[in-house]
């Protein structure tokens, strides 16, 4: 379980979000908001991608401000709008995921065969469309043994196979894996056949329960 006490996050001296206490036990979560409201900077921070303030606590003692590199060994995140190095393949980049968030070479080709990646391997990034660079960001999320996946927008630009195919990762590590998951999505996830444990809301500047 992740343990978010205090948290906030300024630009400058803008604030953009606080979230007082928040336990997030394995499950699946949605975090809703509008526009701008600060779910994008606040996947960031928790993955340890933006400094922020407050504590973010394993239930074991891990923090991200006292255990930096085995917190973010922990937290996988997928961007909602992916960018990668143009020359790197989509193997380059999961052998080197892969590698730095402990996944065997088993692990990488089960996850990139299930969203098709195999199939572009070796193609650039700078070739790639929108929908198959996203595969890759969400394959890329599976790698390794983590605690908390954050998907942002997991959902555009995905053909309707992938999403299949996603629906059920994301089952399989919440109920095999006990793996927390964080989705931010516009489009209506209660119509998919996905389980959601708990709905968050962003309102004021401030995350919480419905
Ligand atoms: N690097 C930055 N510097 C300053 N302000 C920023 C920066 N990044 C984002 N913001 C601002 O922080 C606020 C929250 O943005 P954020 O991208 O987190 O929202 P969001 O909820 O993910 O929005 P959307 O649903 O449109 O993706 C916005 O007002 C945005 O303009």
């Amino acid at each position: 379980m992740l343990t978010i006490e205090n948290f906030s996050k300024r630009y400058g001296d803008t604030l953009v979000l606080t979230v007082r206490h928040l336990e997030l036990a394995p499950g699946v979560y949605w975090i809703k908001g509008e526009n701008g409201s600060g779910k994008t900077t606040f996947f960031r921070s928790l993955s340890g991608l933006l400094p922020c303030e407050g504590k973010l606590s394993f239930d074991d003692g891990v923090t991200l401000h006292h255990h930096p590199l085995e917190y973010r060994r922990r937290v996988n995140y997928s961007e909602a709008e992916p960018l990668y190095p143009e020359f790197l393949t989509a193997k380059e980049l999961t052998r080197f995921i892969g590698k730095t968030k402990g996944a065997s070479l088993q692990q990488q080709d089960d996850v990139t065969r299930a969203f098709g990646i195999d199939q572009f391997f070796e193609k650039p990034c700078g070739a790639c469309s929108s929908g198959m660079m996203k595969k890759i960001s969400l394959a890329l999320a599976f790698l390794g043994t983590p605690r908390i996946i954050i998907l942002d927008e997991p959902l555009i630009t995905l053909d309707e196979a992938s999403r299949h195919v996603l629906t059920n990762l994301i089952q399989t590590f919440r109920d095999q894996f006990n793996v927390t998951f964080l989705l931010s999505s516009h489009q209506l996830l209660e119509s998919s056949s996905l389980v959601l444990n708990d709905v968050l809301h962003v309102r004021d500047k401030t995350l919480a329960r419905a």
